[in-house]
Protein backbone atom coordinates (compact mmCIF):
# COMPACT_ATOMS: atom_id res chain seq x y z
CA UNK A 1 0.00 0.00 0.00
CA UNK A 2 1.34 3.49 -0.74
CA UNK A 3 1.68 6.33 1.40
CA UNK A 4 -0.18 9.21 1.85
CA UNK A 5 2.07 11.07 3.84
CA UNK A 6 5.77 11.18 3.69
CA UNK A 7 8.10 13.35 6.02
CA UNK A 8 12.07 12.76 5.37
CA UNK A 9 14.17 14.57 7.52
CA UNK A 10 12.25 17.49 8.42
CA UNK A 11 13.55 20.28 10.80
CA UNK A 12 12.89 23.33 12.33
CA UNK A 13 14.82 26.18 14.33
CA UNK A 14 13.04 29.37 16.20
CA UNK A 15 15.39 32.35 16.34
CA UNK A 16 13.96 33.99 20.18
CA UNK A 17 15.29 37.87 20.66
CA UNK A 18 16.05 38.49 24.57
CA UNK A 19 16.75 41.73 23.93
CA UNK A 20 18.63 43.94 21.15
CA UNK A 21 21.43 41.97 20.47
CA UNK A 22 20.58 38.93 22.06
CA UNK A 23 19.11 35.32 20.08
CA UNK A 24 18.17 32.58 20.94
CA UNK A 25 18.09 29.59 18.52
CA UNK A 26 15.90 26.93 19.36
CA UNK A 27 15.79 23.73 17.46
CA UNK A 28 12.25 22.33 17.68
CA UNK A 29 12.77 19.97 15.21
CA UNK A 30 15.66 17.37 13.91
CA UNK A 31 15.62 15.70 11.33
CA UNK A 32 12.12 13.79 11.77
CA UNK A 33 10.83 11.04 9.15
CA UNK A 34 8.00 8.99 9.39
CA UNK A 35 4.84 7.97 6.90
CA UNK A 36 1.43 7.62 7.31
CA UNK A 37 -0.95 5.44 4.86
CA UNK A 38 -4.72 6.35 4.10
CA UNK A 39 -7.24 4.86 6.83
CA UNK A 40 -4.26 4.88 9.34
CA UNK A 41 -3.33 6.59 12.74
CA UNK A 42 0.10 7.58 13.63
CA UNK A 43 0.49 8.98 17.26
CA UNK A 44 3.06 11.68 18.18
CA UNK A 45 3.73 11.67 22.13
CA UNK A 46 6.65 13.58 24.10
CA UNK A 47 6.83 15.90 26.64
CA UNK A 48 5.70 19.62 26.43
CA UNK A 49 8.34 21.38 24.14
CA UNK A 50 9.70 18.21 22.42
CA UNK A 51 8.07 19.84 18.94
CA UNK A 52 5.11 17.74 18.69
CA UNK A 53 2.86 21.05 17.96
CA UNK A 54 5.63 22.75 15.39
CA UNK A 55 5.23 19.15 13.65
CA UNK A 56 1.74 19.67 12.95
CA UNK A 57 2.27 23.57 11.84
CA UNK A 58 4.92 22.44 9.29
CA UNK A 59 1.91 19.75 8.02
CA UNK A 60 -0.30 22.88 7.62
CA UNK A 61 1.80 25.21 6.88
CA UNK A 62 1.26 27.42 9.37
CA UNK A 63 5.52 27.13 9.99
CA UNK A 64 8.10 26.74 7.44
CA UNK A 65 10.70 23.80 7.86
CA UNK A 66 13.91 24.54 7.26
CA UNK A 67 14.98 21.67 5.86
CA UNK A 68 13.29 18.48 5.16
CA UNK A 69 10.60 16.93 2.40
CA UNK A 70 6.92 16.67 2.99
CA UNK A 71 5.16 14.88 0.27
CA UNK A 72 1.54 13.82 0.07
CA UNK A 73 0.42 11.08 -2.28
CA UNK A 74 3.89 11.14 -3.64
CA UNK A 75 4.08 15.00 -4.45
CA UNK A 76 6.43 17.07 -2.35
CA UNK A 77 4.03 19.69 -0.84
CA UNK A 78 5.35 23.54 -1.71
CA UNK A 79 3.96 25.44 1.30
CA UNK A 80 3.18 28.81 -1.41
CA UNK A 81 0.59 26.49 -2.62
CA UNK A 82 -0.93 25.57 0.05
CA UNK A 83 -4.61 26.27 -0.35
CA UNK A 84 -3.76 23.01 -2.69
CA UNK A 85 -3.33 20.93 -0.17
CA UNK A 86 -5.92 22.59 2.27
CA UNK A 87 -8.31 20.31 1.13
CA UNK A 88 -6.06 17.28 1.71
CA UNK A 89 -4.76 17.88 5.50
CA UNK A 90 -7.09 19.30 7.92
CA UNK A 91 -6.66 20.47 11.79
CA UNK A 92 -8.55 20.44 15.25
CA UNK A 93 -6.27 22.16 17.26
CA UNK A 94 -6.81 21.76 21.46
CA UNK A 95 -10.12 24.25 22.06
CA UNK A 96 -12.96 23.62 19.91
CA UNK A 97 -14.88 26.77 21.70
CA UNK A 98 -12.05 29.19 21.24
CA UNK A 99 -11.55 28.40 17.66
CA UNK A 100 -15.02 28.96 16.28
CA UNK A 101 -16.09 32.79 15.66
CA UNK A 102 -18.70 33.18 18.38
CA UNK A 103 -20.78 35.85 16.49
CA UNK A 104 -21.05 33.18 13.17
CA UNK A 105 -23.48 30.72 12.99
CA UNK A 106 -22.43 27.16 12.22
CA UNK A 107 -24.17 26.98 8.73
CA UNK A 108 -22.40 30.57 7.71
CA UNK A 109 -18.74 29.27 8.97
CA UNK A 110 -19.06 25.78 7.05
CA UNK A 111 -20.61 27.70 4.08
CA UNK A 112 -17.39 29.83 3.91
CA UNK A 113 -15.08 26.89 4.61
CA UNK A 114 -16.96 26.14 0.71
CA UNK A 115 -16.91 29.08 -0.71
CA UNK A 116 -13.06 29.50 0.18
CA UNK A 117 -12.28 26.06 -1.11
CA UNK A 118 -14.84 25.04 -3.46
CA UNK A 119 -16.27 25.41 -6.94
CA UNK A 120 -19.48 23.95 -5.54
CA UNK A 121 -22.94 26.49 -6.17
CA UNK A 122 -24.96 27.30 -3.28
CA UNK A 123 -27.57 24.57 -3.52
CA UNK A 124 -24.71 22.05 -3.40
CA UNK A 125 -23.24 23.96 -0.78
CA UNK A 126 -26.36 24.08 1.20
CA UNK A 127 -26.64 20.25 0.63
CA UNK A 128 -22.74 19.36 1.77
CA UNK A 129 -23.14 21.27 5.11
CA UNK A 130 -26.61 18.90 5.38
CA UNK A 131 -24.78 15.77 4.51
CA UNK A 132 -22.09 17.18 6.96
CA UNK A 133 -23.79 17.79 10.05
CA UNK A 134 -25.62 14.69 9.54
CA UNK A 135 -22.49 12.86 9.38
CA UNK A 136 -21.07 14.18 12.67
CA UNK A 137 -24.86 13.36 14.51
CA UNK A 138 -25.84 16.79 14.73
CA UNK A 139 -29.05 17.97 12.99
CA UNK A 140 -30.03 20.54 10.27
CA UNK A 141 -31.73 23.40 12.33
CA UNK A 142 -27.96 23.03 14.30
CA UNK A 143 -26.45 25.14 11.20
CA UNK A 144 -28.49 28.07 12.77
CA UNK A 145 -27.03 27.70 15.80
CA UNK A 146 -24.11 30.27 17.43
CA UNK A 147 -21.35 28.21 18.95
CA UNK A 148 -22.30 29.16 22.44
CA UNK A 149 -25.99 27.31 22.20
CA UNK A 150 -23.61 24.19 21.85
CA UNK A 151 -22.40 21.88 24.53
CA UNK A 152 -18.61 20.85 24.75
CA UNK A 153 -19.21 17.46 22.61
CA UNK A 154 -21.64 19.23 20.14
CA UNK A 155 -18.70 21.95 19.64
CA UNK A 156 -16.43 19.01 19.02
CA UNK A 157 -18.27 17.67 16.43
CA UNK A 158 -18.49 21.48 15.03
CA UNK A 159 -15.01 21.64 14.96
CA UNK A 160 -14.96 18.41 13.08
CA UNK A 161 -17.67 19.24 10.94
CA UNK A 162 -15.34 22.35 9.80
CA UNK A 163 -12.59 20.27 9.45
CA UNK A 164 -14.25 17.44 7.18
CA UNK A 165 -16.55 19.36 5.29
CA UNK A 166 -13.97 19.13 2.68
CA UNK A 167 -13.66 15.66 2.35
CA UNK A 168 -9.69 15.64 3.74
CA UNK A 169 -7.31 12.54 3.46
CA UNK A 170 -5.52 13.31 6.75
CA UNK A 171 -6.92 15.02 9.85
CA UNK A 172 -4.34 16.49 12.37
CA UNK A 173 -5.63 16.29 16.20
CA UNK A 174 -3.47 18.12 18.24
CA UNK A 175 -4.82 17.34 21.56
CA UNK A 176 -8.30 17.93 20.40
CA UNK A 177 -10.14 15.53 22.76
CA UNK A 178 -8.15 16.67 25.85
CA UNK A 179 -10.14 19.35 26.56
CA UNK A 180 -13.35 16.59 26.88
CA UNK A 181 -14.50 14.17 29.80
CA UNK A 182 -14.10 10.44 29.10
CA UNK A 183 -17.29 9.96 28.11
CA UNK A 184 -17.62 12.65 26.05
CA UNK A 185 -13.93 11.55 24.62
CA UNK A 186 -15.16 8.02 24.56
CA UNK A 187 -18.32 9.57 21.76
CA UNK A 188 -16.15 11.32 20.14
CA UNK A 189 -13.22 8.15 19.57
CA UNK A 190 -16.19 5.75 18.43
CA UNK A 191 -17.19 8.71 16.12
CA UNK A 192 -13.50 8.77 14.88
CA UNK A 193 -13.26 5.65 13.81
CA UNK A 194 -16.77 5.18 12.23
CA UNK A 195 -15.14 8.12 9.96
CA UNK A 196 -12.01 7.08 9.51
CA UNK A 197 -13.43 3.23 8.53
CA UNK A 198 -15.60 4.55 6.21
CA UNK A 199 -13.63 7.70 4.36
CA UNK A 200 -10.31 6.00 4.57
CA UNK A 201 -8.95 8.98 6.60
CA UNK A 202 -5.84 9.35 8.24
CA UNK A 203 -5.33 10.72 11.66
CA UNK A 204 -2.30 12.22 13.21
CA UNK A 205 -3.11 11.96 16.47
CA UNK A 206 -1.05 14.29 19.03
CA UNK A 207 -1.49 13.43 22.47
CA UNK A 208 -0.22 12.33 25.85
CA UNK A 209 -3.08 10.17 26.94
CA UNK A 210 -1.96 6.81 26.62
CA UNK A 211 -5.24 5.18 27.03
CA UNK A 212 -6.28 7.39 23.65
CA UNK A 213 -3.10 6.43 21.83
CA UNK A 214 -3.47 2.64 22.38
CA UNK A 215 -6.84 2.40 21.30
CA UNK A 216 -6.56 4.61 18.19
CA UNK A 217 -3.20 4.58 16.89
CA UNK A 218 -1.57 1.76 14.63
CA UNK A 219 2.01 3.76 14.69
CA UNK A 220 3.47 5.87 17.33
CA UNK A 221 6.46 7.99 17.14
CA UNK A 222 7.83 9.55 20.40
CA UNK A 223 9.93 13.11 20.55
CA UNK A 224 11.82 14.15 22.79
CA UNK A 225 13.47 17.50 22.07
CA UNK A 226 12.55 17.45 18.69
CA UNK A 227 14.13 14.26 17.88
CA UNK A 228 12.72 10.79 17.79
CA UNK A 229 13.45 8.64 20.37
CA UNK A 230 10.84 5.96 19.03
CA UNK A 231 9.13 4.78 15.75
CA UNK A 232 7.33 1.75 14.83
CA UNK A 233 3.77 0.27 15.67
CA UNK A 234 1.94 1.09 18.67
CA UNK A 235 1.58 -2.68 20.82
CA UNK A 236 5.50 -3.19 19.35
CA UNK A 237 6.63 0.61 20.87
CA UNK A 238 4.81 -0.09 24.31
CA UNK A 239 6.13 -3.65 24.71
CA UNK A 240 10.15 -2.78 24.22
CA UNK A 241 10.99 0.95 23.18
CA UNK A 242 14.03 1.22 21.70
CA UNK A 243 14.97 4.33 24.02
CA UNK A 244 15.45 4.65 27.57
CA UNK A 245 13.29 7.83 27.45
CA UNK A 246 10.36 6.39 25.85
CA UNK A 247 10.34 3.91 28.62
CA UNK A 248 10.71 6.76 31.07
CA UNK A 249 7.65 8.92 29.68
CA UNK A 250 5.33 6.01 29.11
CA UNK A 251 5.43 5.09 32.68
CA UNK A 252 5.36 8.39 33.75
CA UNK A 253 2.22 8.85 31.68
CA UNK A 254 0.54 5.29 32.75
N1 LIG B 1 7.00 30.64 17.79
C1 LIG B 1 8.02 30.17 18.54
N2 LIG B 1 9.10 30.95 18.80
C2 LIG B 1 10.13 30.48 19.54
N3 LIG B 1 10.16 29.24 20.08
C3 LIG B 1 9.12 28.44 19.87
C4 LIG B 1 7.98 28.84 19.09
N4 LIG B 1 7.08 27.82 19.05
C5 LIG B 1 7.63 26.82 19.76
N5 LIG B 1 8.84 27.18 20.25
C6 LIG B 1 9.76 26.34 21.04
O1 LIG B 1 9.99 25.15 20.29
C7 LIG B 1 10.03 24.02 21.14
C8 LIG B 1 8.95 23.02 20.72
O2 LIG B 1 7.68 23.59 20.99
P1 LIG B 1 6.28 22.87 20.63
O3 LIG B 1 5.18 23.83 20.97
O4 LIG B 1 6.35 22.34 19.26
O5 LIG B 1 6.29 21.66 21.68
P2 LIG B 1 5.09 20.71 22.13
O6 LIG B 1 5.67 19.36 22.26
O7 LIG B 1 3.94 20.89 21.22
O8 LIG B 1 4.72 21.28 23.56
P3 LIG B 1 3.26 21.28 24.27
O9 LIG B 1 2.96 19.86 24.62
O10 LIG B 1 3.48 22.15 25.48
O11 LIG B 1 2.29 21.88 23.29
C9 LIG B 1 9.85 24.54 22.56
O12 LIG B 1 11.13 24.73 23.13
C10 LIG B 1 9.15 25.87 22.36
O13 LIG B 1 9.46 26.77 23.41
Amino acid sequence: MSNLLEVEQLSKTYVKHLGLFRRKRIQALHDISFSLQSGKTLAIVGETGSGKSTLAKLLVGIEKPDSGVIRLAGEPVEISHYKKYNHVIRFIFQDASQSLNPLQKVGQMLEDVLRFSTILDPTQRRTKIRQTLRQLGLLDEHAEFYPHMFSGGQLQRVALARALILDPKLLILDQALSALDPSLRAQIVNLLLELQQKNDLAYLLITNNLQLVQHLSDDMLVLSEGETTDYGPTAEVFRAPRHDYTRKLLNSLL
